[in-house]
């Protein structure tokens, strides 16, 4: 097996500042992050901050990369995946594992089809509550990356690579034996909270509280389970609980990255939850009429933060 000794990040935010965080406390020259000049510039003004304390990041273009990679994790939102994707051209070597950190069940499908499936593992981010603010991000829980093969009963020599490296880091993990499961279950929980609670400006302590607003996440996520059968993914809606018991242990006003893109007037990441939903729906003649109206909600808040449009 290969010690990982190169790490490169793509994605700074909340998810990928904590993470790269964590990698740095146990070796600073462990990670190095890549991102546009503008990006370094301004990153380097006003600093990284993770949980109060500042990180003097190692950063470096994608056109100056050129040592290949170990390991890759991509942690940018959907929308600016295809620029990700092109940015770490230079470092995807022959043997080079690529993460994505992203939600959804779609990056790993679009990064495979660049670089290889070889090259990738399955992989996702739960149980944080990283919020961020501009360049400072602060977390209670960095909650923990599921990753692996599509079937862990044994683990690959990528799996256990990535395994020594979070082991010798401090970065929590899982690796289940069946990930894609994990995957849909992931997916069918921001299908459900994250766009509910956008449209509802709700954070968990409403879910908590609020019969209503349990019910309507999960009329939402019930459309996933539907999907996922057709694509022989088991999952139920036992599966819908287990969820809800993760988000009846966050904090109250802890709200869900799609709510604080909707109060920072951001782009959301609608298109892979509901428009996925919708789309696979039409694709197996599923019914998905909760996430249709979703989708067209959310879309309308993103297209009017700024007023009605001209
Ligand atoms: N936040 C959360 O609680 C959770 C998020 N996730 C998922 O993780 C993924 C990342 O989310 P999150 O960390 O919240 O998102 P953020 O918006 O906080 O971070 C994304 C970062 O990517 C940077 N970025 C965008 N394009 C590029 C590029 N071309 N090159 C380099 N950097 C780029 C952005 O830079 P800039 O700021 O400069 O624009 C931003 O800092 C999403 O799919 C999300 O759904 C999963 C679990 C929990
Ligand atoms: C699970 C949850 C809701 C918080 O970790 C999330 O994935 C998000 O906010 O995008």
């Amino acid at each position: 097996m290969s010690t990982i000794q190169k790490v490169y990040l793509s994605g700074l935010g909340a998810i990928g500042s904590a993470y790269a965080s964590r990698l740095y406390e146990s070796d600073p020259g462990l990670v190095t992050v890549i991102a546009d000049p503008e990006r370094i510039e301004r990153y380097r003004r006003q600093g990284i901050v993770v949980n109060g304390r500042e990180y003097p990041f190692r950063f470096v273009t994608p056109e100056a990369a050129a040592e290949p990679a170990d390991l890759i994790l991509i942690a940018v939102k959907q929308h600016h995946l295809a620029e990700s994707i092109r940015a770490i051209r230079n470092v995807v070597g022959e043997r080079t594992i690529i993460l994505s950190l992203l939600n959804g069940i779609t990056s790993e499908e679009l990064i495979g089809a660049e670089y290889g499936p070889d090259k990738l593992l399955y992989s996702f981010v739960v149980g944080t509550d990283a919020v961020r603010e501009g360049t400072r991000t602060r977390f209670s829980s960095m909650g923990k990356i599921v990753f692996g093969d599509k079937l862990n009963r044994t683990a690959s020599p990528k799996v256990a690579a990535v395994k020594e490296l979070f082991d010798r880091a401090g970065v929590p993990y899982q690796i289940p034996e069946d990930m894609l499961r994990e995957l849909w279950w992931k997916f069918m929980m921001n299908v459900g909270v994250n766009q509910t609670s956008a449209v509802l400006k709700a954070p968990y302590g409403v879910f908590q509280k609020v019969g209503e607003a349990r019910e309507l996440m999960t009329m939402a996520s019930c459309e996933v389970i539907r999907l996922a059968q057709k694509q022989g993914i088991n999952l139920s809606e036992e599966d819908i609980r287990d969820y809800i018991g993760i988000i009846n242990g966050l904090s109250p006003q802890g709200k869900t990255s799609m709510l604080q893109d909707v109060e920072a007037g951001r782009k959301t990441e609608v298109e892979i939850f509901a428009g996925t939903v919708v789309s696979l729906g039409r694709q197996y003649g599923v019914a998905t009429p909760v996430n249709e109206v979703l989708l067209r909600m959310i879309r309308t808040l993103e297209r009017t933060y700024r007023g009605i449009p001209e």
